[in-house]
């Protein structure tokens, strides 16, 4: 994939379609959307009852005629449809008067590094959609490490990991662009669906979904107790509701179980890259970004299992969205690579 400056410093709006959030940035103005990408939808009327937090607060909790919907899942849009009336809802008034002012903009959205060209045509679709002109991709990986303001266009390495909810993406940059990548299916799901099944093997209790947060504060030490902290949820025998108390050295060791899955991909990465650039990295060391980057303990594991220094981005969430709008800001220079020639 490759981009062209000139064409995204065009662009109007960037867009970050995730599968746990979706992020807008409007261009002289910033991030307008951040919202979790989830739509609830009436099955009997297909009216939309709900997008973003307030249909996330729904799921679980509907009755049969209302369906809490992801549009986005395994980094590809899976609903065009449902993507475009929930980015259509998100960002409305928002947007409405840009867009007035000029009828149809071009924008500008993340795709993961390895998007076949099915998940590319997905994610142009639902911005045409929604009456964009024009679509330009821009892989995640480049995106963040721009918005993480690590110098990718400098003919040094730069190593970024991206661990988003559905997958994490490694990638050695240099020059402005990738000289190697990999992209897993581990994230922040994975934890917590590890988290999950633990609750469930140990107290025998079914977890709704929202009650894996307060065990991540408690693995952060932000929750009442440091040792253990307490959750409800439905015995899986009786079915009846029922709270324990889990201990949080046992979370700990469960979440750093999946967590090997990037570190594989990590080493793959290096691996594959020209001995000059990984010798720059032990300087420079590795950029943590993505939602999941501030997972408790996951900077240590990655900082032992590669002996390097490792940094996380002072907003891992945002930033993929930020270095696209950075991007259409102008802020991206381009690379001269040879400027003896002009
Ligand atoms: N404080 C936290 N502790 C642990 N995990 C967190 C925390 N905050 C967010 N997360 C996790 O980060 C994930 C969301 O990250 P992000 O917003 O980067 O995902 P995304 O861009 O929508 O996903 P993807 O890149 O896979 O499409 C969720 O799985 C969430 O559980």
């Amino acid at each position: 994939m490759t981009i062209s400056l000139e064409r995204l410093r065009r662009c109007t709006i960037a867009v970050d379609l995730g599968a746990a959030r979706t992020r807008v940035y409007l261009k002289r103005t910033g991030l307008i959307v951040d919202e979790p990408t989830v739509a609830a939808v009436n099955i009997r009327t297909g009216g939309l009852i709900g997008v973003g937090a307030l249909a996330e607060r729904m799921t679980g909790r509907t009755p049969p005629h209302i369906r809490v919907v992801r549009p986005v899942a395994g980094g590809r849009v899976v609903d065009i449809a449902m993507a475009q009336r929930m980015l259509r809802f998100l960002v409305g008034n928002k947007l409405r008067r840009a867009w007035r002012r000029k009828a149809l903009p071009s924008a500008a959205v993340c795709v993961p590094h390895d998007a076949d060209p099915l998940a590319q045509r997905a994610a142009v679709e639902t911005l045409t959609g929604l009456g964009a002109r024009r679509v330009e991709l821009v892989d995640t990986l480049l995106a963040a490490a721009v918005g993480c303001g690590l110098p990718v266009e400098r003919p040094e390495a730069t190593m970024i990991v991206v661990c988003g909810a559905a997958t994490t993406q490694v990638a050695v940059l240099s020059l402005g662009s990738i000289v190697a990548a990999e992209r897993v299916p581990v994230g922040g799901e994975t934890i917590d669906h590890a988290v999950v099944q633990h609750v469930r093997n140990e107290h025998a209790l079914m977890l709704p979904s929202q009650a894996v947060h307060p065990l991540h504060l408690a693995l952060a030490g932000a929750g009442p107790s440091v040792d253990d902290t307490e959750v409800h949820g439905r015995d899986v025998a009786t079915g009846l509701a029922r709270s324990v108390r889990i201990d949080i050295e046992g979370i700990r060791a469960v979440v750093r179980t999946p967590l090997t899955g990037v570190l594989d991909a990590v080493g793959a990465v290096l691996r594959r890259c020209p001995p000059d650039l990984v010798a720059d990295l032990a300087e420079r060391g590795i950029m943590l970004a993505g939602g999941s980057a501030v997972l408790p303990g996951f900077d240590s594991l990655l900082r032992e299992a590669t002996g390097m220094p490792l940094h996380i981005a002072d907003r891992p969430d945002t930033c993929a969205v930020e270095g696209l709008g950075a991007m259409l800001e102008g802020k991206l220079r381009p690379v001269v690579l040879d400027p003896l020639a002009s």
